[in-house]
């Protein structure tokens, strides 16, 4: 169950564009926030018309978060490696990592002009990029959908004989206010800026891990115990 979102695509023609290259590779649920929609995006869409008449429209990028219980933000500048909470994965190794999954995934991209933001892909489970030339990586926005969306056509997710349920965002968001609130107890690092370096690390560690429901609830009771522990010290 995987969804484009366009963040803002500011270009109608290019949502038009991304409209007939998610027909063209068999994918149909598309979310745009705050688009810029016209005539010329149905022009554009050809024989995909019915994928823009079917999309899900926002005012904001949180309430697309809600959707999903996995998300994935793309970007031509990715992070360094080293960077934990920005490290990016290549486009056939999110297929790989889909492979059997059966959450609901948002694939988000940005504007045409300045993509996603740091704190969107902050807030995003997994980074993922296009490798591209070094001289010049950062493609346009309706052939980055192409690809990638042709890379995790090649293995589409197979329903899952596993009979227990992914864990959702609001899961995952309570498991990492639970961990945010152990560091504070802890007064651990001392320095809050650190601090919310930890949280992001853990966020990003949590939504790579492809948890389930139970996993979560089963981590988080321990977690919270030790919060409870300390606050009575
Ligand atoms: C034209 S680009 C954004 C350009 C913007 N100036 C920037 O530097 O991020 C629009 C979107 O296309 C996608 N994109 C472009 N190049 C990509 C790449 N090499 N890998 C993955 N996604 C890419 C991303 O979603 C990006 O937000």
């Amino acid at each position: 169950m995987l969804s484009v979102v366009l963040v803002e695509p500011e270009g109608p023609a290019n949502i038009g564009m991304i409209a007939r290259t998610m027909k063209n590779f068999g994918f149909s649920r598309l979310v745009l926030v705050r688009p810029n929609l016209t005539e010329e995006s149905y022009s554009y869409a050809v024989h995909a018309k019915d994928v823009l008449d079917n999309a899900v429209v926002l005012e904001g990028f949180d309430e697309a978060l809600e959707l999903f219980d996995l998300t994935v933000g793309t970007t031509g500048k990715p992070g360094a490696r080293f960077i934990p909470y920005r490290a990016p994965m290549y486009p056939w190794e999110l297929r790989e990592t889909l492979k059997g999954y059966t959450g609901r995934v948002g694939l988000f991209f940005g504007r045409e002009s300045i993509g996603l933001k740091n704190e969107e892909l902050e807030r995003l489970d997994i980074t993922v990029t296009i490798p591209t030339s070094e001289d010049y990586p950062v493609m346009n926005l309706a052939q980055a959908v192409a690809v990638i969306l042709y890379e995790l056509s090649k293995a589409r997710p197979e329903p899952s004989v596993e009979a227990l349920e992914p864990a959702t965002l609001r899961e995952k968001e309570a498991l990492v206010r639970v961990w945010a609130e152990l560091l504070n107890a802890l007064n651990y690092p001392k320095d809050e800026e650190r601090r919310e370096v930890f949280v992001k690390v853990f966020r990003k560690a949590v939504g790579k891990a492809f948890l389930y429901g139970r996993e979560v609830h089963t981590l988080m009771g321990p977690l919270r115990r030790a919060v409870k522990r300390l606050e009575e010290c």
